[in-house]
């Protein structure tokens, strides 16, 4: 370890399952206790039958620089890659430019030698103006936000770091992206996940900025923060079809904060049963449509509920079993509790059947209290 500055120093974490890849860390030292050691082992890759990833680094194209490319069909929810950061830097890393140079030179210096050539090849989009080293340019170009310290006994500002994965950071943005990653902080890695099928040759894309803003938004984002102009197929729409997109986004964008709330409806015999699923799969058409599946979680687990408190099996499996899929890396512990619900759904889903039972309740008790009401009228 080197002391860089009274306050961040530079740390070196290795790992059990990648001996010879450690992470360089530059901390504040406030988050050095919250460092996750002895570091978890991570999940490990499916890797091909031959033994080879599913995926491989190649040129995309012009002046897209190199790309992460699927070499054999990838489902949706699969595992692509789990990886451990090369480099990771705060946020905000509050020294002057001269102090910034030398703590990102020693930080690369502090990685083995293949490690550091590799991160050296790296994209560097910022112009001299903004970071006078390629090593800085290099962490800013591709720092990907994760998280370190404890939420309740550390400030966000203090948590927040752009971590660099060799690999991870191969791949290209995309407005519609196919692949997402979900950062560990026990096992210090992140996860590449496909979001939907992915087909082989199909390059192997995330999202570099809130693709649910405009488009004109979005390219202005990524030409300021990352020096392209986004040239993907959600972004070079017709002007006509340019703005339904931007208004589907809109309402996705919306729909988070207002859509209608499955607990809320669960026990609200007012509302019509298919209150909730219908907002829902309206949400799930623009999501396809867009082609934003990191947003569908939320969606699907709320339409699985809606049919358990319904209690319609077939169709909560069908939904539950999608979910389970869409979980699986993103969010460990809800793939366990479908699971569980999977295997006795009537015993294990919370309120199943609940709308039926009391709709035929309330109406035996309304045969009992009216009888009167089953002659017709027009027999009189
Ligand atoms: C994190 S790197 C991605 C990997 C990079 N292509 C490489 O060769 O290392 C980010 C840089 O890749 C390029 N890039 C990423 N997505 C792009 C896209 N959709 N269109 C054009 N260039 C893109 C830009 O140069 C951007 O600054």
């Amino acid at each position: 370890m080197s002391q860089s500055s009274p306050d961040f120093s530079i740390q070196t974490l290795s790992f059990p399952d990648a001996p010879d890849s450690p992470s360089a860390l530059l901390v504040d030292d406030r988050i050095v206790p919250y460092l996750p050691l002895p570091v978890r082992p991570a999940r490990s890759t499916p890797l091909h039958q031959d033994g080879k990833p599913s995926f491989e680094i190649r040129p995309a194209g012009v002046d897209r620089g190199l790309g992460m490319f699927a070499t054999r069909h990838i489902p949706a929810g699969a595992l692509i890659l789990v990886e451990h950061p090369a480099i990771l830097t705060p946020a905000k890393v509050p020294l002057t430019r001269d102090a910034r140079d030398a703590v990102y030179r020693d930080l690369f210096a502090a990685l083995p030698e293949h490690r550091r050539n590799e991160l050296r090849t790296m994209t560097n989009c910022r112009s001299l103006d903004e970071c006078e080293t390629m090593e800085e340019g290099i962490a800013r170009t591709n720092g990907t936000a994760v998280e370190l310290g404890h939420p309740d006994e550390i400030e966000i500002d203090a948590r927040e770091y752009g971590a660099v994965f060799l690999t991870i950071n191969r791949s290209n943005h995309s407005c519609g992206p196919n692949a997402a990653h979900k950062w560990d902080l026990a096992s210090f890695s992140s996860s590449l996940y496909a979001l939907r099928p992915i087909e082989p040759a199909e390059e192997i894309t995330m999202i570099y900025t809130d693709v649910t803003q405009p488009r004109d938004t979005r390219r202005e984002r990524l030409l300021a923060h990352y020096g392209f102009t986004c040239m993907c197929e959600f972004c070079t729409l017709p002007p006509s079809l340019s703005a339904e997109s931007d208004a589907a986004r809109a309402a996705l964008r919306e729909w988070r904060h207002t859509r209608p709330v499955f607990a809320g409806w669960a026990t609200d015999l007012c509302r019509a049963d298919d209150f909730v699923l219908k907002s829902h799969m309206q949400a799930l058409e623009l999501i396809e449509k867009e082609g934003l599946q990191g947003m569908e979680s939320a969606f699907v687990r709320d339409v699985c509920l809606c049919w358990a408190v319904l209690g319609e099996e077939a169709k909560f499996r069908e939904w539950a079993k999608k979910l389970e899929r869409l979980s699986d890396v993103r969010d460990v512990a809800m793939a366990r509790e479908v699971r569980g619900w999977l295997q006795d759904p009537k015993g294990r889903v919370p309120k199943w059947g609940w709308r039926s039972k009391r709709r035929l309740q309330t109406s035996k008790k309304k045969v009992l209290e009216e009888p009167e009401s089953y002659y017709s009228p027009l027999l009189f």
